[in-house]
């Protein structure tokens, strides 16, 4: 899968994200701090890497800030996207499978090497369901201005 991954730095799970999607099989687009042609501000390079996914450059996004909050925002402005922060593995289930999220939004102050691999495994396993009460939801989301 192509993944978009953004960062404001690249202190702690924002320096690991990219070799851990790419040891996973995934091709990988940076923004941000991981790209040095590119501002680092965590609005403007999560803003970069929500664009790749509504635009079709990218199937889904990392997006990383210190807090993650600000990371998630600007991803969520970024019509099409459903970016979801995650600080454990069974949210990470629940925003795939409940939300259909494309976006995964991370905190770097929480975020440890062993919550980030139990946070992916949730996330590329998890699948959007099906029942019509959660696929009305996500469809809601697209009318809500
Ligand atoms: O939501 C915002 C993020 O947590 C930022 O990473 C935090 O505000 C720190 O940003 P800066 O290093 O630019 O002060």
């Amino acid at each position: 899968m192509r993944i978009s991954v953004a960062a404001d730095s690249l202190d702690g799970v924002a320096g690991t994200v990219v070799a851990e999607l790419r040891a996973r099989g995934h091709e990988v687009i940076t923004h941000g701090a991981l790209n040095d042609d590119e501002r680092d501000d965590w609005a403007w390079a999560s803003e970069s890497a929500a664009r790749d996914v509504a635009e079709g450059r990218a199937e889904q996004a990392v997006v990383a800030c210190w807090t993650g909050t600000g990371a998630a925002i600007a991803a969520n402005k970024v019509a099409g996207v459903r970016a979801a922060l995650c600080a454990d593995a069974h949210t990470a289930d629940g925003a795939r499978t409940w939300n259909d999220a494309n976006v995964l939004a991370l905190s770097i102050r929480l975020t440890s090497p062993a919550l980030l691999t139990e946070i992916l495994d949730a996330w590329f396993a998890g699948t959007p369901s099906t029942d019509a009460d959660d696929v009305a939801n996500v469809a809601h989301l697209d009318e809500i201005r």
